[in-house]
């Protein structure tokens, strides 16, 4: 995989408007492409990025397919669901269908909600063993956690199943379904998005520490794909190579 390519701005605000430019650059070529665009999406920072940008902008929305990469296991009533975040701040924005976004069901148990949001995802790629997003939009946390997928967890080494439940998260609420590497290493592009001078030390350990245990966000590294980081001055401000 090639290097991680790196863009700063010079604020939160210019890294929403060049990140979200993306996004849609994205969706034109894959709908063009393909008919269809495939993105996953995370919660955190990134919703307010997205949500602040992207209804702004002209696509063809029922093209779209918005899974998440990770999500709270919570009520959809309840703030700390990014679906609803979603549903509200972009999805009626917009006027997209709501069959094009994907939640995870909150009613089953964690483990029967992954297999059925596995299912789910699956019947949007027929044919595939394991899907190919077009696009992963990621966060990453202060501990260099992305997705549900927190340093030292046993979920890191998973190789065969795509979405996994976990129920000890570290970060809050403790019960998440979240994708795997499987799936996020076999996606055409992985991007994450980090602001703010609290991430610039974990910025740098990722994008050029040297740790024989690689962290979460550094063991993004798709196959045949490529990644991409949005970071603004102050959670690029320790990083010596840019
Ligand atoms: O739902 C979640 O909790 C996220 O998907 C999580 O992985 C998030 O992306 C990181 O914790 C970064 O969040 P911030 O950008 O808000 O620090």
């Amino acid at each position: 995989m090639a290097a991680p390519i790196i863009r700063v701005g010079s604020t939160d605000k210019e890294v929403s408007k060049d990140l979200c430019q993306f996004v849609i650059d994205k969706a034109t070529s894959s709908i063009k492409e393909k008919g269809i665009f495939t993105v996953g999406v995370s919660g955190g920072s990134l919703v307010k990025y997205l949500c602040n940008g992207l209804p702004s902008f002209t696509t063809d929305w029922t093209k779209w397919r918005i899974f998440f990469c990770d999500e709270r296991h919570v009520s959809y009533d309840n703030s700390e669901c990014t679906y609803s975040l979603y549903k509200t701040g972009l999805v009626d924005k917009v006027g997209m269908p709501p069959e094009n976004i994907f939640p995870i069901n909150p009613d089953l148990s964690v483990e029967d909600a992954a297999v059925d949001y596995e299912k789910k995802l699956r019947s949007v790629f027929p044919g595939t063993d394991i899907p190919r997003f077009d696009l992963l939009l990621l966060g990453m946390g202060p501990d260099g956690h992305t997705c549900s997928l927190f340093p030292g967890h046993q979920l890191l080494e998973e190789k065969t199943r795509i979405i996994s439940p976990i129920s000890d998260s570290p970060k809050p609420p403790p019960a998440r379904v979240t994708m795997t590497y499987p799936i996020i290493n076999n996606s055409s592009c992985a991007v994450f998005a980090s602001c703010g001078e609290g991430k610039a030390d974990i910025v740098q350990r990722v994008l050029e520490g040297n740790e024989d245990v690689l962290l979460p966000a550094a063991r993004v590294r798709p196959t045949n794909g490529e990644v991409i980081w949005y970071l603004d001055k102050g959670a690029a401000s320790k990083l010596k190579n840019i």
